[in-house]
């Protein structure tokens, strides 16, 4: 049977819930099914209901009031918590054994970068639990529109693909907030960046001077291109969840994701006509 699992993570606000419920949507749309599992201690009510939630485990609200914990140390408990109770989990995802599964994840960066906690629970599901997993890693469009700050997001993505060790799609969010002409060129040029963008005269004013100024800045982001550009880190696709019908964006990432995931449209349950067709047939 098929078991595949979504990480949707990315640093807070970036839509990744919103991005959950668009792959939901979409699913419905095609006949197929999902489930949603809520990895973040601190969700809030949204549209498509988690099949499972950890907040049936252990809440952020719980914790903070418990323990006195504010909401990132709070997060981290809740994790180290999750880590320790991994049973629950396997009950939980037992349930499910041929499922697409879609972990919508908590916004708090550090989880990706140096915590453990994280890359742990994702190996479990991996390995213990047979998931064909893939991670999605959204960077907010409207932020990334200067050349710099792509790259420095584009590093924040490349340490989680790194720390995950999972099959990784980057992806830009809000594009249809991407409004100006000058804009959209831009941020085309991010979708499969050239690691030469850095050097482009085209580069903000502020951090021109700053190049000119100071030749150590310009071989700094030099370097940090051609790194991003060694890692295979080239390719971005484009979201825009403004659109709920026909998403093409929604459609060309689950595309990418079934890619990678090896997701086999021949493992999904059967429709009952397909059941009495096949009992025909063997008559
Ligand atoms: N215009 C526009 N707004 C979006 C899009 N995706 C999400 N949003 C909005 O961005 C805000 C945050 O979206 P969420 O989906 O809650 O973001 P999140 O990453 O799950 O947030 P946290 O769980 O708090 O980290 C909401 O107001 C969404 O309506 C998009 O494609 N376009």
């Amino acid at each position: 049977m098929s078991k595949v699992g979504v990480m949707v993570m990315g640093p807070a606000g970036v839509g990744k819930t919103t991005f959950c419920n668009s792959i939901m949507s979409y699913m419905e749309s095609q006949g197929r099914t999902a489930n949603l599992v809520n990895l973040d201690p601190a969700a809030t009510a949204q549209e498509y209901a988690f099949t499972i939630d950890i907040r049936d485990l252990i809440s952020l609200e719980d914790v903070e009031e418990e323990l006195k914990l504010g909401p990132n140390g709070g997060l981290i408990y809740c994790f180290e918590f999750l880590l320790k109770n991994l049973d629950w989990l396997d009950e939980q995802i037992g349930d499910y054994p041929d499922d697409y599964l879609i972990f919508d994840c908590p916004g708090q960066i550090e989880l990706y970068s140096h915590i453990p906690a994280m890359p742990m629970v994702v190996k479990h599901i991996q390995q213990q639990l047979n998931f064909n997993l893939c991670c999605t890693y959204l960077i907010e469009a409207p932020f990334v529109v200067d050349r710099a700050k792509f790259f420095s997001g584009a590093l924040e993505a490349m340490s989680t693909m790194i720390f995950m060790e999972l099959p990784h799609v980057n992806i830009l969010s809000k594009m249809d907030l991407i409004k100006d002409t000058m804009s959209k060129r831009e941020i085309r040029k991010f979708l499969c960046p050239d690691p030469m963008l850095l050097e482009d005269d085209e580069i903000h004013d502020d951090q021109k001077d700053l190049m000119l100024s100071n030749p150590k800045f310009r071989k700094l982001n030099k370097a940090i291109a051609q790194l991003v550009d060694d890692f295979g880190m080239v390719q971005f696709l484009p979201l825009d969840c403004s659109e709920k019908d026909q998403n093409e964006s929604v459609r060309t990432i689950v595309a990418t994701i079934d890619n990678i995931t090896q997701w086999d449209e021949n493992q999904e349950p059967k429709e009952p006509h397909d059941e009495e067709e096949e009992e025909d047939d063997e008559e």
